[in-house]
């Protein structure tokens, strides 16, 4: 079951179970995706899997009288995702949820991801892919009228859905992060480009000698934010200073950001960073010689939205030259952990 739960974030690497045919016929439906995530994001929106809540089965004229739909075109929807189990039909029209319905059901594990990939605006950031591919420069914050990425923050309902979506995969990783990371040894942990604070408040939680946490993000993203015992929201830039602390953490951060702002990120955390502390990265690390499905759509959705990308092990060793070396890499953190100390 935890292997499961892994793959279903951390992807699934190789096809070769498959024949020609099959694999041709998920070629299909990727080139087709953003026909069939119409599909799945309307189902969504109308609230359909919500439908289910109640161990009832139901048929779909019901279903669509209720959320007020057409039904025969309800039905063909709800049928064609029938061999991906989103839905079972125990008669002919009637339906009852699976366990992959309460994945998508609020409060499940993928809703919020689901939320953020279907919306529209993450459709039109994909519009003009092509001229990503064309020039390796991020074009998608042009789609959306931003100069950056974090520029399009300013819009609440976007950096809200932008936000819970990292928060359905933190609910995976976070677990998995505090079972083989001791964070015993600090007294002030500093979560740079921590979000909503949610990972601090964890560790917070599990090691009460940790005399401080601060969360510090940028003004739109702490706007509102009240300190809590032992909490602290510092807002500003990582590009200027990062508050001080023997711990600090940057998680999901340096993919974000192309190799020059990356050292200047480094440079920042390295000016705060207590003599005898620690700098922990967690980020996807690419293996180039390990096909890896879910690092690759991360890489080329980096690319896309930042002109960043995710990195090798190698590749960080160079960025932090001067600056720190490498104390440990914990490979039992699935999304990579690698833990430098300052020189
Ligand atoms: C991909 S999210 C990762 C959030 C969190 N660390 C996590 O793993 O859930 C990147 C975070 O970096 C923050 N960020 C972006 N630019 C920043 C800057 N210049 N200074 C501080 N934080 C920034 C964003 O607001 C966002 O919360």
């Amino acid at each position: 079951m935890e292997d499961k739960k892994k793959d279903l974030v951390f992807g699934v690497n190789t096809c070769t179970e498959l024949d020609e045919f099959q694999i041709a016929n998920y070629l299909v439906t990727f080139a087709g995706g953003h026909i069939v995530s119409r599909f799945f994001s309307s189902l969504y929106q109308l609230g359909i899997f919500e439908q289910f809540k109640d161990d009832q089965p139901k048929h779909y004229k019901d279903i669509a009288k209720i959320v007020g739909c057409d039904p025969e075109c309800l039905h063909n929807v709800m049928k064609f995702f029938l061999p991906y189990k989103l839905f079972k039909e125990v008669s002919l029209g009637t339906y009852t949820k699976t366990s992959t319905t309460k994945l998508f059901m609020k409060g499940g594990k993928l809703y919020n991801f689901m939320d953020f990939i279907t919306s529209d605006k993450n459709y039109i950031l994909h519009k003009n892919f092509i001229e990503t591919l064309r020039t390796g420069q991020s074009k998608a914050p042009e789609a959306i009228g931003c100069n950056n990425f974090y520029e399009s923050f300013s819009d609440p309902v976007w950096e809200k859905s932008f936000t819970n979506s990292m928060e359905a995969f933190n609910d995976i990783s976070f677990p998995n992060i505090l079972e083989n990371v001791d964070f015993s040894p600090y007294k002030t942990i500093v979560d740079v480009g921590g979000s909503h604070g949610n990972l601090i408040r964890q560790l917070l939680r599990k090691y009460p000698s940790i005399q401080k946490g601060i969360n510090f993000d940028l003004p739109d993203v702490i706007k509102g934010k009240v300190n809590e015992e032992r909490l602290e929201f510092v807002s500003g830039t990582f590009f200027k200073s990062v508050p001080r602390g023997d711990c600090m953490i940057l998680k999901s951060i340096l993919h974000n950001w192309k190799d020059e702002d990356v050292k200047v990120i480094l440079q920042n955390c390295s000016n705060s960073l207590e003599d005898g502390g620690h700098l922990y990265i967690f980020d996807f690390m690419v293996d180039p010689q390990k096909f890896n499905h879910h690092v690759l759509w991360i890489d080329i959705t980096m690319r896309h939205f930042f002109g960043a990308k995710e990195r090798s092990l190698e590749e960080i060793e160079t960025l932090i030259q001067g600056k720190f070396k490498i104390h440990k890499v914990i490979k039992e953190v699935y999304m990579g952990c690698i833990v430098l100390t300052k020189i």
